[in-house]
């Protein structure tokens, strides 16, 4: 079976783990040093229920709440991760700007999207609860995860399970919601 290309827009505030997120997932390794990205993509092929998937992942520049957002941001993707670090209360206001721009730039309602709580590792510092970023993305009709980029918690769940929300988005429902990655 030929794979399925799907193309990923990872955005958030500046500084949250998006590079370190998507650097993770591809290259299994985490960088410690903090270079701010203009724009990068990677790819990964995953297997998910026995599908190839070719996941092309479009790594943003930070956003804050007064960026104009790209239009490209939305080209021809199919799903989105939107991030925020749980030490910043600063960066779970910045997803609630992006979801409203995505939404107005797409005209869509609802769109294939995780959101995703960075730096878990960093709990002493937390400044959002789990409860309050389910709570958000439950509102969205999104999936929720917290995740560390550093330790590798939760990073390749952020992919799978997108891409299970990008194929029930585009009428192929998977027949149960054990999610498989290879
Ligand atoms: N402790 C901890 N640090 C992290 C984690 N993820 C990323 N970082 C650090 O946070 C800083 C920013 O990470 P990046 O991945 O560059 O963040 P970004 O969101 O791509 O930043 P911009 O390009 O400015 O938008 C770096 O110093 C990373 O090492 C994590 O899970 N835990």
């Amino acid at each position: 079976m030929p794979s399925k290309l799907r193309k990923v827009a990872v955005l958030g505030f500046r500084s949250v783990g998006k590079s370190s997120l998507s650097i993770q997932f591809v290259d299994n390794q985490f960088v410690d040093s903090y270079d701010p990205t203009i724009e990068n993509t990677f790819s990964k092929v995953v297997k998910v229920r026995g599908q190839d998937y070719e996941i092309k992942i479009v790594d943003t520049a930070g956003q804050d709440e007064y960026s104009i957002m790209p239009s490209q941001y939305t080209m021809d993707v199919h799903g989105y991760v939107l991030v925020y670090s749980i030490n910043s209360q600063k960066s779970f206001e910045v997803v609630r700007s992006i979801h409203d721009r995505l939404l107005d730039l797409t005209g869509e309602v609802n769109l294939p999207m995780v959101v995703v709580g960075n730096k878990t590792d960093l709990h002493r510092e937390r400044e959002i609860t789990y409860e309050e970023g389910k709570r958000l993305a439950d509102q969205w009709g999104a999936l929720f995860l917290e995740t560390s980029a550093k330790r590798n918690e939760s990073v390749a769940d952020v992919f799978s399970q997108l891409v299970v929300e990008m194929e029930r988005a585009d009428g192929n429902a998977p027949k149960d919601s054990n999610c498989a990655i290879q």
